[in-house]
């Protein structure tokens, strides 16, 4: 079973919600299983809200609850460093934040202070843990370079916005290997070559690197001015970070370079087979399409291509089979080769149970935008529901960000994946903070926590 770990976190009181003071709760936690359970009054009497809602109990789903005074530095102890040896014997970890707008995800994700190392946010503080860590075995091994590659892109419906290389758009195809691919537009060299670039991976062998990269990717976040803070994400944020070495770079980077001699060689060969075949049929006087007398297929010419299609795709799969190799070979020296952490900072989640109950009124863009991050949020619960509760047929497909996030569900048989709820104290913020924890509360119960 895939179970996966769900937290609450709840941020410090704003001074503008103070005035209405906060929401009452409690948590207990269940003597077996530890697992904890989240108690919430309002102390408002919202119009909006039936008397049913004005008080909800959560069953046993939580890992843990931290507070309004526990900093990103207790967070990530808490909830990421148990995990880094794992991550060092090559595993994959998904992370996800999950809340309304204004409640910490991007605070707890990836953090607005570069500075001071209390409130590096998750993913670069498991960079910097990660890169201890590497520097070690770099001292033992001198062989192999181990570093960081890095990407980080936002997700917008179907397209990708790389922000390790100006924001460039980058569209998300399933290829005919059923594997989810993220590529940038068709670029034409000098030289005549074509090339499809994947998202960037920007190879960081020392941390401060990795900090400069994320710092300046980080600029290109679009953020918008929202109804509920100046601050607001409309994207879903996706920071990857995998252990890797030059050797599998520079060979994943050849895979790259064959499979762009491929595209020109294979249009032309599609090209060629259309071409033969539309001169070989004439259309008659009442619109039938028949033989053409005075033409045969020239099928050498049609050969031909095909021929030149087949060497460049052996090259690509001898690129392939090479990058495989050198996986395999780094991978034996040390396991820690192709470790993974993936931060998903999601977007604001009132989208998805609307503003009901907090106030606030979404405008009509707002409204369109959200109808797309209702789908990836929905998406995301019923993809986390299937594996946790191992169903045979998970629901990738459903979204876009589903689609992208497969990889790394599936990155090793025992890939994990840990749900922060972020959550705000504020009276005023009662039915979002609701919403947020029945949401988490549905993940968690997945995983046979019964309240
Ligand atoms: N636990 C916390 N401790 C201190 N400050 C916090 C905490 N959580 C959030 N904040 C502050 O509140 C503001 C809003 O937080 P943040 O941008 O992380 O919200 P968000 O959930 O990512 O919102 P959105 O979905 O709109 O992007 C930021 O200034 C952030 O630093």
């Amino acid at each position: 079973m895939n179970a996966i770990k769900v937290w609450a976190r709840w941020r410090p009181l704003k001074p503008s919600g103070s005035q209405q003071g906060e929401i009452m709760r409690e948590s207990d936690q269940d003597r077996n299983n530890q697992q904890s359970r989240i108690s919430i009054a309002s102390s408002v009497q919202a119009q909006s809200l039936s008397s049913r809602e004005r008080s909800w109990k959560s069953g046993y789903s939580f890992d843990g609850v931290i507070e309004p005074d526990e900093n990103n530095h207790i967070v990530y102890n808490c909830i990421v460093a148990p995990i880094i040896s794992e991550v060092l014997q090559g595993k994959c970890y998904n992370f996800f934040a999950y809340g309304h707008s204004g409640s910490g995800k991007t605070h707890t994700m990836i953090g607005y202070d570069f500075e001071h190392d209390d409130e590096f946010g998750l993913c670069l503080a498991a960079a910097r843990h990660l890169a201890i860590e590497l520097d070690k075995i770099r001292a033992e091994d001198s062989a192999y370079q181990f570093g960081i590659g890095l990407r980080v892109y936002e997700l917008r419906k179907n397209s990708a916005f790389d922000l390790l290389n100006n924001r460039n758009e980058c569209f998300i195809r399933e290829g005919a290997d059923r594997r989810v691919y993220i590529r940038g537009d068709t670029e034409i060299l000098e030289n005549g070559k074509v090339r499809v670039r994947p998202i960037a991976t920007r190879a960081c062998w020392r941390f401060e690197e990795l900090q400069r990269e994320l710092q300046e990717g980080l600029k290109h976040r679009k953020t918008a001015a929202s109804t509920v803070h100046d601050q607001s994400s409309r994207t879903h944020a996706i920071v990857e970070m995998e252990i890797i070495t030059k050797d599998l770079l520079n060979a994943r980077n050849e895979v790259v370079e064959r499979q762009s001699e491929l595209v020109p060689v294979g249009k032309h060969a599609t090209d060629v087979y259309i071409e033969e075949q539309s001169r070989a049929v004439v259309q008659t006087e009442d619109g039938k399409y028949i033989p053409n007398p005075n033409y045969k297929v020239n099928q050498q010419r049609i050969d031909a291509a095909e021929t030149k299609k087949a060497e460049f795709e052996s090259r690509v799969k001898k690129a392939e089979e090479h990058e495989e190799e050198v996986f395999a070979v780094t991978a034996r020296a040390h396991q820690c080769t192709g470790g993974k952490l993936v931060f998903v900072d999601l977007a604001g989640a009132e989208f998805l149970s609307g503003t009901a109950g907090t106030g606030l009124r979404q405008t009509p863009q707002e409204k369109q935008q959200g109808r797309q991050i209702n789908t990836d949020l929905l998406a995301l619960k019923e993809v986390i529901r299937a594996r946790s509760l191992a169903r045979t047929r998970i629901p990738y497909r459903s979204s876009p960000l589903t689609m992208v996030l497969r990889e790394h569900f599936e990155a090793s048989n025992d890939a994990q994946s840990s749900m922060i709820l972020t959550v705000s104290p504020g009276a005023d913020q009662y039915a979002a903070t609701m919403n947020t924890l029945k949401y988490g509360d549905l993940v968690g119960l997945a995983n046979g926590h019964r309240g």
